[in-house]
């Protein structure tokens, strides 16, 4: 607000719009218990529907026995493949190009895979007859090992035996999926070759998962007098559900509404398509009366959407004095029994080749084989669904690694190697054009505030002080720079099922000057419900407090592609900026006309349009709104509305700088973070505080996944992690007081210079959680150590490197 006088600049704070810290207007209905969720939704006559689910992770299914079951008083049907082959729904396809068993066919490939789904009077009586049905099963090898499943004769999935071809390319072996490549091998591979310095690891992120608060649901209601099928779900993308619904059920789009209500949580893990959805529809078409179903959590934990479960081999190169000249990267990737990731089609890695992150480095390479298991589908949510987290975590891993190498200080490898302020727009050597960045500026500003080389030196007393057996406890400092590249479009590059990745927004502007818009993407508690009002207030001069947003509902929203991959701000943000920029125009004709002079003469002046050189002459918004309405303008319409579907013309790269200190204490492997400092630049801030609570949360989640979170399988493919008794999910005790901090670097090509916000910090927490862990044993030899950094695996690690002797 610096140009506006004191007048203006109250006016301007009036309207609550960008930069305003405003309270969330959900959170009167979410803190007094009045949000409605999908399990809210209770309607006349509805049944229930629960899955009988496979004990076994690869076993054929000789067998399924639903007499006893359906003589249940109160069960109604007990659906299995064979029903639903006739609809030619026995299988679906997945977002990632591949197809998935609904229900099992034959064999069950993973152990939580849906078998039969019972409809009954009520959930209870649902529940008794999942234990009546009879299925007999004959146990099959189990791989849960990508690299022993390429090796193995065993085949698992038989539906695909003797297709050499895939989605994503060639197949190599009947357990592989596709291979990925990018950038150049054989220059990447003279570079390392002629080197003065090459550090090498691998470096895993295991398996996890994002575990929102509420689990996935639905409720399908098929309306057989007027043809109408409306579905009510955990869905972060309702219109392509709408299209896909459409399209494997051939009910007209027109006559399929998809409502997604309040969401508690998604991450990601409501991304995909699951077979409860369909089966949910399958039962009330069938029935003709509306049916529920909801998950549980062991089932949401064995069954959904996980996240990585990435194995990352990495070579990098530098000269001797620290100048990174080469990156190469292979990643076996373990998508479980079915590809059901959902990246855009041409990114079956989703946007992994953003791992050369923050650094300039001129020659690189990557290549990913993705490789079926017998694990849960789904591989694309949590905080980065699009693999940035993982491309972020090993480039800050590999950066770590060649510091050690190097014998050179990580903070300073990061600083000579940065990208620099004016090389952007910046082409990366594997294919992306980063907007906009100033990342010297941001680690000074980070390593400034946390006294980096202050804690350098203590951290060097104390391993002499440890040596000399004055303290058990080490120090690690872990540091971080991540680039994240959020905003999907361009949609010439970016579809999911074809459809591509634009999105939309409606105005509408009510006769007294208060209004409504509806947009395509849908919030999962990020509150935007919030944020996008205060957008519109500042580019239509009309107060957030007197606009509505919606989203959700296919019957009212333009069509988008929903929320995740922080697409919301880059995408449906900047439709948001342009559709008021529509209103804005009409607006100047209708001021024109009131005002009697031409469109040229008038100027925008924060919530009206002013005469040049006649400040006392001007037409407030609220009046323009009601002149649109009430007045008969020639040459103009009535009404006062505007849409905009946006196209970006780029992603955006959002960037941050974060530092984590934390003591480790040798004999009980238990740690404590002393201190955690996250510098975040999205460009232009919406909303500071809501910025802070997206920081709080994504760090959050990035402490579990660092510090212990694991989907961890045993041999026989049993989930040993299936319960909150044993994967963890932290609580206000674990977590520590986040300091948040940030610069402001617009984005060149955004219409109010946003970036997204959302996955920050939890593509650049992981790293930093885990580089502390690494770093505080680096002065005793250690290179790497695998998360998630439990603290029994942190007293083994102590013990490998002779701590206790
Ligand atoms: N610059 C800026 C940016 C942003 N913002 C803000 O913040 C938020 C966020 O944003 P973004 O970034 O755009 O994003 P989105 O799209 O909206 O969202 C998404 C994300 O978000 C996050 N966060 C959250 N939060 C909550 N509460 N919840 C949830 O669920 C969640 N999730 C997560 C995830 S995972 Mo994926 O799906 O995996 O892909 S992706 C994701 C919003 O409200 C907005 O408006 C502001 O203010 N400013
Ligand atoms: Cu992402």
């Amino acid at each position: 607000m610096k140009d506006l006088n004191e007048e203006q600049q109250e006016r301007a704070a009036g309207l609550k719009g960008l930069g305003c810290s405003r309270k969330r207007v959900e959170d009167a209905r979410f803190t007094q218990g009045k949000g409605n969720y999908v399990d809210d939704i209770k309607m006349p006559g509805m049944l229930h529907g629960d899955f009988v689910r496979s004990p076994y992770a690869h076993a054929r299914v000789k067998s399924i026995n639903t007499d006893a079951a359906m003589a249940l008083d109160g069960v109604v049907a007990v659906l299995t493949a064979k029903d639903l082959e006739p609809l030619s729904l026995h299988w679906m396809p997945t977002l990632a190009g591949d197809k998935q068993m609904v229900l099992a066919d034959g064999k069950v490939l993973f152990q939580g895979q849906e078998v039969a789904f019972v409809v009954a009077r009520d959930r209870f009586i649902a529940a008794d007859a999942v234990e009546l049905v009879e299925v007999e099963y004959e146990e099959l090898p189990v791989i849960v090992n990508p690299f022993e499943a390429l090796q193995s004769d065993v085949v698992l999935r038989e539906d695909l035996a003797g297709q050499t071809e895939g989605a994503h390319g060639p197949r190599k072996h009947h357990n592989h999926i596709f291979t990925w490549e990018v950038g150049e091998k054989d220059a990447t591979e003279q570079v390392l070759g002629d080197a003065e310095v090459v550090a090498e690891e691998t470096v895993y992120y295991h398996r996890t998962h994002p575990c929102p608060l509420e689990t996935c649901g639905a409720v399908a209601s098929m309306d057989k007098v007027n043809g109408k099928l409306t579905v009510w779900g955990t869905f972060q993308a309702p219109h392509v559900v709408r299209t896909v619904a459409s399209l494997l059920s051939g009910i007209e789009e027109h006559n399929i509404r998809v409502v997604s209500p309040d969401i508690g949580g998604g991450f990601g893990n409501k991304v995909g398509v699951y077979p409860g959805y369909v089966c949910a529809i399958v039962a009330s078409i069938v029935t003709g009366v509306p049916v529920k179903w909801i998950e549980d959590r062991m089932e949401n934990l064995m069954s959904t959407a996980f996240a990585r479960d990435y194995w990352m081999t990495g070579k990098i190169s530098a000269t001797k004095e620290g100048k990174i000249t080469g990156l190469h990267c292979h990643v076996t990737a373990d998508h479980g029994a079915f590809d059901a990731c959902a990246d855009p089609t041409k990114f079956p890695a989703g946007f992994m080749n953003i791992c050369t992150g923050s650094y300039d480095i001129p020659t690189a390479y990557l290549a990913v084989d993705g490789v079926y298991t017998n694990k849960a589908p789904g591989g694309v949510s949590y905080r980065c669904s699009f693999r940035v987290t993982e491309a972020a975590y090993f480039i800050e891993r590999m950066i770590e690694v060649l510091a050690i190498e190097l014998n050179m200080d990580a903070a300073e490898l990061r600083r000579i190697n940065f990208i620099k302020k004016e090389q952007f727009p910046y082409q990366s050597a594997l294919g992306w054009e980063y907007d906009s960045g100033d990342y010297h500026t941001a680690w000074d500003k980070a390593l400034k505030a946390v006294d980096y080389e202050g804690l350098r030196k203590e951290q060097a007393d104390r391993v002499e002080a440890f040596k000399r057996g004055e303290t058990r406890k080490l120090m690690g400092v872990g540091l971080s720079f991540f680039t994240e590249i959020v905003g999907a479009g361009p949609v010439k590059n970016c579809d999911i099922l074809g459809m591509g990745m634009f999105d939309s927004c409606e105005i509408r502007i009510h006769p007294t000057g208060s209004a409504i818009a509806r947009l395509g993407t849908i919030s999962q508690g990020q509150g935007h419900a919030t944020t996008f009002a205060q957008i519109l207030a500042s580019e239509i001069g009309i107060s957030a407090d007197s606009i509505t947003i919606e989203e959700g509902d296919t019957d009212t929203a333009p069509y988008g592609l929903g929320t995740y991959g922080s697409r919301s701000t880059p995408v449906a943000g900047a439709a948001t900026a342009l559709a008021g920029r529509k209103i804005r125009a009409k607006a100047q004709m209708i001021a024109a006309y009131l005002l009697e002079v031409h469109d040229n003469d008038l100027e925008w002046d924060v919530d009206r349009f002013v005469v040049k050189g006649a400040p006392e002459r001007f037409k407030t918004m609220k009046e323009i709104a009601y002149a649109a309405y009430n007045q008969a303008i020639p040459g103009v319409e009535p009404g006062l509305e505007a849409v905009s579907y946006y196209d970006p013309p780029n992603m955006t790269y959002p960037f941050g700088a974060y530092v984590c200190v934390m003591d480790i204490d040798v004999d009980t492997g238990v740690q404590e973070i002393r201190k955690f400092y996250a510098l975040d630049d999205c460009g232009t801030r919406i909303n500071p505080m809501i910025i802070e609570g997206q920081v709080h949360g994504g760090l959050t989640e990035a402490l579990a996944v660092a510090l212990g979170q694991e989907i961890a399988y045993d041999d026989m493919g049993n989930v040993k992690t299936g319960t909150f008794m044993d994967f963890f999910l932290p609580t206000a005790w674990e977590v520590p007081n986040y300091i948040t901090d940030h610069t402001v670097t617009p984005s060149p090509h955004h219409p109010i210079g946003a970036k997204g916000v959302g996955e920050s910090p939890h593509v650049g927490g992981v790293p930093c959680f885990s580089n502390a862990v690494n770093d505080a044993f680096r002065a005793f030899g250690l290179r790497h150590t695998h998360m998630p950094h439990d603290h029994w695996r942190i007293w083994q690690t102590a013990n490998r490197l002779g701590l206790h002797d």
